[in-house]
């Protein structure tokens, strides 16, 4: 199977139905893969902050509305990054989307760990708390969005509810792609997994430079694909099979000690 990685600047002087048109463009370069993947708010541009309330749309909104079309063009699964939701009751979100094939919208996540360092996106918007695993054709699949990479519980969580593949749209900035390649390789190895981040490039709204290098990595930590700085589309070969495979011969997920006796949900400082 063939994953596309769609890395996408978001740049502040570009309206998002311009950057769709753009993007549609750069999507359609993606034909032949069964999974295409966007970044995180790539429409709205993640440090556009003061146009979150302007730029958010609904889930039949048309970023969405443009990647279903996409993925009945390409007869593709597309992940549409994720977009500023506005739910019913005026509240904004953080959701990332996956659409199947016949433009049916296949998986949401609504991002739990919303981002407050040097980003006001904890402040505009409302933390997600649901996780949810769909059978898909790779795999039982979740998702994470960007900063969630931090919370192992939260990986752990999606895997206890039978995650084999995760997607990550993400706008990490280039300051700390280090931690970007070390946490991309440590959820997926530790929670043998196969993992599929897709990030943003560019400068964006307040001189912040997106760090790209979106990846692929299998359970085994082998990264099968990593893309470079710019904006464009990087192909991978993924078998989804690894997951069972990886597990079967090394099956530390089964040597859990969890839970431990005394244990308490008070989150530690
Ligand atoms: O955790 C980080 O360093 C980056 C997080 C982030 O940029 C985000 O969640 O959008």
């Amino acid at each position: 199977m063939r994953v596309a990685l769609v890395q996408v600047a978001s740049p502040p002087e570009e309206a998002p139905a311009e950057r769709r048109e753009r993007v549609a463009a750069m999507v359609a370069g993606a034909r032949g893969a069964d999974l295409v993947v966007l970044p995180e708010l790539w429409a709205a541009g993640y440090f556009a902050f003061d146009r979150y309330a302007e730029r958010a749309e609904p889930l039949e909104g048309p970023t969405v509305a443009a990647a279903r079309g996409w993925a009945r063009d390409l007869g593709a699964h597309v992940h549409a990054g994720s977009i500023v939701e506005r739910d019913g009751a005026g509240r904004l979100f953080n959701t990332a989307v996956l659409v199947a094939p016949d433009g049916r919208i296949a998986h949401t996540y609504r991002k739990v760990h919303v981002f407050g360092y040097a980003s006001r996106e904890a402040e505009l918007l409302t933390p997600g708390d649901a996780l949810e695993v769909r059978e898909t054709p790779f795999g039982p699949l979740g998702a994470t969005t960007c900063y969630d990479l931090r919370f192992p519980e939260l990986w752990r969580d999606l895997v206890d509810r039978g995650a084999r593949t995760v997607v990550v749209p993400a706008a990490w900035p280039a300051a700390r792609r280090e931690h970007w390649r070390l946490f991309t390789s440590c959820r997926a190895v530790e929670e043998q997994v196969l993992l599929i981040a897709c990030n943003a490039v560019g400068v964006q709204d307040g001189g912040v430079v997106l760090g790209g290098h979106s990846r692929v990595v299998d359970p085994w930590g082998t990264v099968l694909a990593e893309a470079g700085d710019d904006e464009g589309v990087t192909f991978c070969e993924i078998d989804p099979a690894v997951v069972a495979k990886v597990r079967a011969e090394f099956p530390v997920l089964a040597d859990r000690r969890w839970p431990y006796a005394g244990g308490s949900r008070e989150v530690g400082r």
